[in-house]
């Protein structure tokens, strides 16, 4: 299989190319040049265990791997998780069910796709020899994921740049108590959106990429969307045959990986009928996909700090194929809204995406509601999923984070405080953190310090 960048100039590579890549040279985002039809592969994957699905997954995509490679590094990537099944399905009630993607390693989604991540990169360094820099940008969740899939490894140093002071306290001692001499938590004073455009602009320094063999652990890196993309086949085989009729996928979204995950699948043959985009109250999305109205916002911080984004990168993947797959109309939106802040198209077929808002008040107030009515405990941003839904529909709302990793706002909702072992370590351990403007030459400056080569 071959991949091609959203911008169509960046040739087309491989998968462990593309992997390696994280973003394409022109500047876009890789895509499979055509996405395979699954569809007559459902029923033999129906009672596939996890790391299996994952596995016979992949296989369609890392087309360029040993088979017994990918295997091995498919089943390593789960064996951490807590959960006997991985991505539980738990249901509420008839037609209401929760996909709990927090039982990895350290407590969110993100888990999912950086073990395998970690993992694909060890692979790679064992095969050149050569080490490599690990460059990210965090609201919280994915540079602990990133950290934890790299961790122990050789062969590799890890710069996370997250938004000081805007993630929650546990999140921060993820990334922060490590220990490890590798791991470079980066402070930044600004916002997610500052540190992952700086990301982006590193990752376009094709020199400064070449010379410390810059490695991507973002969604940008398409790796990361297509490990995501099989829990969603995975709860659909869960769900009552009776419940498969009309399934909403209800997805807590930020940076729009996740959500992109789960509509490629349905695109390459998964039987789902739509896919809610809830957000919080930054809702640039939830415009775009109500008005076609694209425009960038102030962030406000919120009781979902994961989903404090602006700018979600994986917009662009979509646009490839809302625009026909044409990378010329990609190059030309993706210019107007970088030099105008906004875009508005004329006309936005938002094809089987809904999308809903929350307030912080609302992500209070459903916490403590969700619990009222079903004993169930759920973390702020999986919150945002909870806000209205569509009756004549199977919903399945995506339990993105442990609540325990935001007990502040639980407590106060429910007056009970959510706990997780994994956390109540961390919180006697010593923080070692470097605080640096959220400027370019800066960060640059540091990674040229840091890095090894
Ligand atoms: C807990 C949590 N929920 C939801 C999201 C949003 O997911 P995405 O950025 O893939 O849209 C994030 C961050 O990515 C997150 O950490
Ligand atoms: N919410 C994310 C932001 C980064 O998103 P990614 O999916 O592109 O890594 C986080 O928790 O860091």
């Amino acid at each position: 299989m071959e991949y091609v960048s959203t911008r169509g100039n960046g040739g087309s590579v491989t998968f462990t190319q593309a992997v390696a890549a994280g973003l394409a040279p022109d500047g876009g985002l890789y895509l499979p040049r055509e996405l395979p039809d699954l569809s007559g592969k459902l029923d033999a994957w129906e009672d596939l265990g996890y790391a299996e699905l994952c596995f016979e997954f992949l296989k369609e995509f890392a087309t360029d791997m040993d088979e017994a490679v990918l295997r091995r590094l498919v089943e390593e990537s789960y064996k951490r998780f807590t959960d006997e099944k991985i991505a539980p399905l738990v249901g509420l009630s008839d037609d209401l069910y929760v996909l709990e993607l927090f039982h990895g390693p350290t407590l969110a989604f993100k888990d999912f796709a950086l073990q395998l991540v970690g993992n694909l990169y060890e692979e790679q360094i064992r095969n050149s020899s050569e080490h490599i820099n690990v460059l990210g940008a965090t609201s919280g969740d994915t540079g602990s994921a990133a950290i934890h899939g790299l961790l122990g490894k050789d062969g590799v140093n890890i710069f996370i740049l997250y938004p000081d002071g805007r993630i929650s306290p546990l999140q921060e001692r993820q990334m922060t108590t490590t220990g490890a001499a590798n791991v470079f938590p980066l402070a930044v004073k600004g916002s997610f959106d500052d540190a992952q455009h700086i990301v982006k602009e590193l990752f376009g320094d094709l020199d400064l990429k070449r010379q410390y063999r810059l490695s991507a652990i973002n969604s940008i890196n398409l790796a990361r969307i297509l490990a995501q993309c099989v829990y969603y086949f995975y709860a659909y085989f869960q769900l009552p045959k009776e419940r498969r009729g009309a399934v909403e996928f209800i997805v807590p979204t930020g940076n729009f990986g996740n959500i992109l995950a789960g509509w490629l699948a349905k695109r390459m043959g998964l039987p789902a009928a739509s896919f809610r985009v809830a957000t919080n109250q930054n809702d640039i999305l939830y415009k775009l996909f109500t008005s076609g109205q694209y425009e960038v916002g102030d962030v406000v911080p919120s009781l979902a700090p994961s989903m404090d984004i602006q700018v979600a990168s994986n917009f662009e993947r979509f646009l490839y194929y809302l625009v026909g797959c044409d990378p010329q109309k990609v190059r030309s939106v993706m210019g107007e809204f970088r030099d105008n802040g906004r875009y508005q198209f004329e006309s936005f077929d938002a094809d089987v995406f809904t999308a809903s808002h929350t307030t912080d008040a609302g992500i209070r107030e459903i916490i403590a509601e969700v619990y009222k009515k079903y004993g169930y405990v759920v973390d702020p941003h999986t919150a945002c999923g909870f806000v209205e839904r569509d009756p004549a529909k199977t919903a399945v709302v995506l339990a993105t984070a442990h609540p325990a990793k935001f007990p502040e706002t639980i407590t106060e909702a429910i007056g009970i405080e959510p706990t997780a072992p994994a956390l109540e370590e961390l919180k006697a351990k010593t923080i070692v953190r470097h605080e640096l403007p959220a400027e370019i030459d800066d960060i640059r400056a540091f990674i040229e310090e840091h890095a090894q080569l």
